[in-house]
């Protein structure tokens, strides 16, 4: 897929990971939907993303992945201006140990609810002209990391959501592709915060020391994205994102 005159809704868009899937979509020329709760950085980052690719290759948006209205409204918007979704990553996510019906919400819950209503205008079924999401899980959602066991649980979510609706998607003709990425630690404003919001688990922090020698840089995890996106064949893949590059996991067949 050539992502000329195509339009990616990012969530969490403001900061690490999504601005830099953001601006590698941009790059290679699509038009872009940031979306986020932040929005002094979502209207600073707009701001430079018009210096660099001009006023009418983005929108921000302040839209929370926990509330339907705010999806429905950005989601309507961004067909209203820019005429189509073709391509939806979900990103957006917390970790608070302590608040864990919250990450469940945003990172799960997040995930589902943005993309159900992305099917609504994605979806070749109902007039849609299909496209990929990808999702962004963790790590976390492979290996569960002992001091972060609800994390954990919504990252593995992620990965079950995305593989389920891959085959989904094929078995109904959506004509949308589902592919997932599970970076290891990345260097963002995520990690920086988040020893405070182990809770419980905050004494077991340094256990995953090991597991981690350096942090991902944000536009490594946004070449992985592009790629997943750009590959027609890649659907329903869950990817590995690792210091030593990519993998592609396989998952056990035929258990029942
Ligand atoms: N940084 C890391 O080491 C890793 C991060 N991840 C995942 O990558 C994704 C992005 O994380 P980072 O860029 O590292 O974090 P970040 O904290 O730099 O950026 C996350 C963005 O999500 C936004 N956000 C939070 N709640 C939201 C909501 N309810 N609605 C919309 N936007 C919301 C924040 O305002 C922020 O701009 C997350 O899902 C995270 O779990 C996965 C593996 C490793
Ligand atoms: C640890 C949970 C955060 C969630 C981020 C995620 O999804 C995946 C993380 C994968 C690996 C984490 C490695 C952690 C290493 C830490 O013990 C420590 O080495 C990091 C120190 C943080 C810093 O840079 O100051």
């Amino acid at each position: 897929m050539s992502l000329g005159g195509k339009v990616a809704v990012v969530t969490g868009a403001a900061k690490g990971i999504g601005k830099a899937i953001a601006e590698i979509f941009l790059q290679n020329g699509a038009k872009v939907v940031l979306l986020d709760v932040d929005e002094p950085a979502g209207k600073s980052l707009k701001y430079d993303l018009d210096q660099q690719f001009g006023e009418d290759r983005s929108l921000f948006m302040k839209c929370s992945v926990e509330s339907d209205e705010d999806i429905k409204a950005a989601l309507q918007s961004t067909v209203d201006i820019f005429g189509s979704i073709d391509i939806l990553c979900n990103n957006a996510g917390i970790l608070k140990e302590d608040d864990w019906e919250k990450t469940i919400s945003i990172n799960l819950g997040g995930v589902i609810r943005m993309t159900y209503t992305a099917l609504e205008h994605m979806n070749k079924r109902s007039g849609g002209q299909g496209g990929v999401v990808v999702n962004t899980s963790s790590v976390a959602g492979l290996d569960p990391l002992l001091s972060c066991p609800a994390y954990s649980a919504t990252k593995h979510g992620v990965v079950a959501f995305t593989r389920a609706m891959a085959a989904a998607s094929s078995a109904s003709e959506y004509g949308i592709r589902f592919n997932v990425i599970c970076p290891v630690r990345v260097q963002t404003d995520f990690f920086s915060s988040v020893s405070q919001n182990f809770g419980r688990f905050s004494h077991l922090l340094g256990a995953l020391q090991k597991s981690s020698e350096r942090a991902l840089d944000p536009s490594e995890v946004a070449e992985c994205v592009l790629d997943l996106v750009m590959d027609e064949m890649k659907n329903g893949e869950t990817v590995l994102l690792s210091q030593s590059g990519k993998k592609y996991v396989t998952f056990p067949q035929n258990l029942w």
